[in-house]
């Protein structure tokens, strides 16, 4: 429709700059009124300003002149509003087998981009030296930790080694009507759980090393299992690689390539982000 006016003998009627507008034709309805705030409404006094008082008397139009002649002709002003709305908060689950690198990819993705927040777990588990409560995780008793299950104030929980492990709801809530997306980080079986809960409401990472080998040597290195634990680290690992199909994407996060790893998560939020139809998160 907007081609159409332009190329019409309407358009070319109108007499430039400087003066009155003038239409030889037809007039078309008159400016719609509205409460938006127009570029020509706040520019109007740029018009009074000729661009160049030596030029020839018969002139481009000036860009207000433009703009309040392309407003008049469409009877309504520009708004200077968004032409799309925000995107909506999303959910981030980072998953994936024991010594994948979900701590490490984590940790820089926070040095790295601002916007998110990193659930922390509340956990019934005593707090061990170094660990500070509220960051590592929120340390409660046996019976508080059972007395927010009854009250449904978590997204998940599961008995970890004789100790509760779950998702507060509420900071997930709280952070999100600050605008924030969310990072959640957990095992395999925690992603299947958070997939029920979800749906697809949320955006679900697998973190795979680049080979078997490469995980089970990032697993001794980092020195903290025994060999027995080991054993059931990696035998774990080789079965959780079949729930590849519950997740959304897969990022590989390969021996010194951290940064690489990071960077394709940023550009999964970021896709998302893009998405013209947004996920809506229910929780
Ligand atoms: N891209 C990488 N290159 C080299 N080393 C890495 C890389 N990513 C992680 N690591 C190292 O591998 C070890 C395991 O990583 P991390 O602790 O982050 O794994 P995780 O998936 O969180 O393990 P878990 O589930 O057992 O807690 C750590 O010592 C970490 O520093």
């Amino acid at each position: 429709m907007i081609r159409k006016l332009c190329s019409s003998s309407f358009t070319r009627s109108i007499i430039f700059p400087n003066k009155p507008i003038f239409i030889s034709r037809s007039i078309p309805k008159p400016l719609r009124h509205s409460s938006a705030l127009s570029y020509s409404s706040l520019k109007m006094t740029d018009t009074q300003i000729p661009d160049n008082p030596n030029s020839s008397p018969v002139q481009s139009p000036t860009k207000p002149e433009s703009l309040r002649s392309l407003e008049f002709q469409l009877g309504s002003s520009f708004s200077v509003d968004p032409i799309i709305p925000p995107p909506n908060q999303i959910i981030i689950v980072v998953s994936g087998p024991s010594g994948v690198g979900k701590d490490a990819v984590i940790n820089k993705l926070r040095e790295v981009r601002e916007g998110l927040h990193f659930v922390v777990t509340a956990t019934s588990r005593p707090m061990r030296p170094g660990e500070v409560d509220g960051k590592d995780y929120f340390f409660v008793s046996r019976d508080h930790f059972l007395s927010m299950v009854e009250n449904e104030e978590l997204l998940e929980y599961a008995l970890v080694y004789g100790e509760y492990k779950g998702i507060p709801k509420k900071q997930i809530q709280e952070h999100m009507a600050k605008g924030e997306d969310i990072v959640l980080r957990v095992d395999i079986q925690g992603a299947q759980t958070l997939r029920r809960i979800l749906g697809n409401s949320a955006v679900f990472i697998f973190l795979v090393a680049e080979s078997e080998l490469a995980m089970v040597e990032r697993l001794i290195d980092r020195k903290t299992e025994s060999q027995e634990e080991l054993l059931v680290r990696v035998a774990t690992a080789r079965e959780e690689v079949r729930h590849l199909n519950n997740f959304d994407y897969v990022v590989v996060n390969a021996k010194g390539r951290l940064h690489d790893a990071v960077n394709r998560v940023e550009s999964i939020i970021d896709a998302e982000k893009s998405k013209v139809h947004q996920r809506i998160v229910r929780i």
